[in-house]
C-alpha cells in the first residue's frame, strides 16, 4: 500500500505543476498535519479533507486595464483565490507586486486558512492581488489601477462573501481607492474590505496589529522559558508596515533593534533604532543607504540580508523564502535564541528543518502574524455592529488573541520532552477547527 503522505503529496504535485511556493505551503502542513489524522482521526482521510482544502474553492483571474500618467495603456493581471469559507467570509489580503502569480497567491491563501482559523474569529479564508508594480507610480497612477482593479472584483467580493484587505503593496492609501470603487459601483457603504481610514470604517490599532501582535507572541514564548524582551537584541528584516510596528513594539518592550532592510540590502546600527531613526527609514523609500549619512554610526551593506549580525531574536519581516538555510545555520551559530516570522513562510523548507533541529523558539508565521487579519477580524465585528472601538479596547483584544493562539501552539505542539514545536502546535491547531466544520457542512 503506497503511503497516504508520498501519495497525497505526489497528487497536489500533480495536479499543481509549476507551483514551487504553493507545494512548500501544502508539505509544511503535511508533515504534522497526516501523522496527526492518521493517529487520531483517520476518518478525515476517507472524507478527503486534506485532498479538499488543497483545493481552492474558487479561483479568478482577470485582465485589468489602466492608463499611465503619459497616456500609454498598461495591462496587468488580477486575482482572488478564495479557499476555504468553511469557518466565514473569506478573508486574506491582496498583494500588488510584479513578482505575484498563482503558485504565491496559492500558498498564501492556504496559509491563511490555518492562521485564520488560529485567530479563533469566524474568518474563511483567501488572498488575492495582481503582478502592478506600485514602485514609482504616481498617486494618479495608482488611484486608476485600483479603480480598474476593482471594476472587475466587486462582483467576487462582499461583506459576507469576501472582504479583502492589504498586503505587500497595498496599504491604507490603496485600500481607500479600492473601496471608493467599490461603493461608487455598489452604491453601498459597507464593510467590505479592512484596514479602511480610522475615520471612515476602520479599526484602531490596524496597522500596527502585525507587529505588534508579533511581538506579543514573542512575549509569550520567552515568558513561558522564564525571559523577557528586556535587554535583547532584536534583528529585523524588511523596511515595510510589518517590519516598521514591530521594531516600534520591540523598543517600547526594552529590546534593542539592530537592522531593517529591503531587497537591495541592510541598515545595521549597532546603537539601536528609536522611532525617529524609523521615521527617517520610512522618509528614505528605497534608498536605505542614505541613512548613514545622517547615522555616521550605522552601515549599509548592499546585497546582504540581516541574518549576518549577531542577535537574540531574529524576526523575518519582508517576504517569502529570504531566510534560507545558511541564514538559519548563522544564527544558531551566533547564539540567536528565538525566530518568530512576521512574513509568510519567511523560512525556506531546509531553513526550517535546520531551526527545528536546534533548540532555538521557533513561531512560525500563520501562528506569530494572525495579528493582522485578526483585528481584520475585530474591523469586521465594529462594521456590523456600526461602532468603533477605542485603541486600548483593540490592543486588549489583540493581546488575548495572540496568547490563545499561543496557547492552542503549546496544546498541539509540546512534544513529550516538554519542548514546543510551535509549528506542529500551529498546524495541528488551525487544521482540526477547519476540518471539523468541513465534516460538518456535507461535501462542500
Ligand atoms: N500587512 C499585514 O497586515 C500582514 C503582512 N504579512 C506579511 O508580512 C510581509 C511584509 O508585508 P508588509 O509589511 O505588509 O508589506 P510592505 O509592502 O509594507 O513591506 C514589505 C517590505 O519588504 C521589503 N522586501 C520585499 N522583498 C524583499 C526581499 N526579497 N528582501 C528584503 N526585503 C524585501 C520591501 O522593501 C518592504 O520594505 C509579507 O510577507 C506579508 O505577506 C503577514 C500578515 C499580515
Ligand atoms: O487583514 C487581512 O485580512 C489580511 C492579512 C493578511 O493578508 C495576512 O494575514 O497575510
Amino acid at each position: 500500500m503506497p503511503n497516504y503522505f508520498q501519495s497525497f503529496i505526489e497528487d497536489v504535485d500533480k495536479r499543481n505543476p509549476n507551483q514551487p511556493e504553493f507545494l512548500q505551503a501544502v508539505r509544511e502542513i503535511a508533515d504534522d498535519i497526516v501523522p496527526y489524522v492518521e493517529k487520531y482521526a483517520p476518518e478525515f482521510i476517507d472524507l478527503k479533507l486534506l485532498e479538499r482544502m488543497v483545493e481552492p474553492e474558487r479561483t479568478v483571474s482577470f485582465r485589468v486595464v489602466w492608463q499611465d500618467d503619459q497616456n500609454n495603456i498598461q495591462v496587468n493581471r488580477g486575482y482572488r483565490v478564495q479557499m476555504n469559507s468553511s469557518l466565514g467570509p473569506y478573508k486574506g489580503g491582496l498583494r500588488f507586486s510584479p513578482t505575484v502569480n498563482l503558485s504565491i497567491l496559492k500558498f498564501l491563501a492556504f496559509e491563511q486558512t490555518f492562521k485564520n482559523s488560529l485567530t479563533g474569529l469566524p474568518l474563511g479564508a483567501g488572498k488575492g492581488g495582481a503582478d502592478f508594480d506600485p514602485k514609482g507610480k504616481s498617486d494618479n497612477e495608482i488611484m486608476r489601477f485600483c479603480q480598474s482593479f476593482m471594476t472587475e472584483l466587486y462582483r467576487h467580493i462582499g461583506s459576507e462573501t469576501d472582504v479583502p484587505a492589504g498586503d505587500i503593496g497595498v496599504g491604507e492609501r490603496e485600500i481607500g481607492y479600492l473601496f471608493g470603487q467599490y461603493k461608487r459601483i455598489q452604491n453601498n457603504f459597507t464593510g467590505v474590505l479592512t484596514g479602511k481610514g480610522p475615520t471612515w470604517g476602520g479599526s484602531f490599532i490596524r496597522p500596527e496589529a502585525t507587529g505588534f501582535g508579533l511581538l506579543y507572541f514573542v512575549e509569550r514564548m520567552l515568558y513561558e522559558t522564564e525571559d523577557s524582551l528586556k535587554g535583547k537584541t532584536v534583528s529585523i528584516s524588511g523596511a515595510g508596515n510589518v517590519a516598521y510596528y514591530a521594531a516600534i513594539k520591540a523598543i517600547s518592550l526594552g529590546a534593542k533593534v539592530i537592522t531593517v532592510s529591503n531587497s537591495n540590502g541592510t541598515i545595521y546600527d549597532e546603537s539601536g533604532f528609536t522611532v525617529e531613526k524609523l521615521d527617517f527609514v520610512n522618509s528614505l523609500k528605497r534608498n536605505l543607504q542614505e541613512y548613514t549619512t545622517r547615522y555616521a554610526g550605522a552601515t549599509y551593506h548592499a546585497g546582504k540580508k540581516p541574518w549576518q549580525f549577531k542577535c537574540d531574536i531574529a524576526l523575518p519581516c519582508a517576504t517569502q523564502n529570504e531566510l534560507d538555510e545558511d541564514d538559519a545555520k548563522q544564527l544558531i551559530k551566533n547564539g540567536c535564541i528565538c525566530i518568530a516570522e512576521g512574513a509568510n513562510m519567511p523560512s525556506t523548507e531546509t531553513a526550517v528543518k535546520e531551526i527545528l533541529k536546534s533548540k532555538i523558539l521557533y513561531a512560525p508565521g500563520k501562528a506569530a502574524n494572525a495579528g493582522g487579519v485578526a483585528v481584520s477580524g475585530l474591523e469586521m465585528s465594529q462594521n456590523r455592529i456600526g461602532q468603533q472601538w477605542s485603541t486600548e479596547e483593540v490592543d486588549c483584544k489583540l493581546k488575548k488573541i495572540m496568547h490563545d493562539i499561543h496557547d492552542t501552539c503549546l496544546h498541539y505542539g509540546k512534544d513529550k520532552n516538554g519542548r514546543i514545536n510551535y509549528m506542529k502546535g500551529a498546524n495541528i491547531g488551525g487544521f482540526v477547527k477547519v476540518a471539523t466544520a468541513m465534516r460538518a457542512q456535507g461535501l462542500v
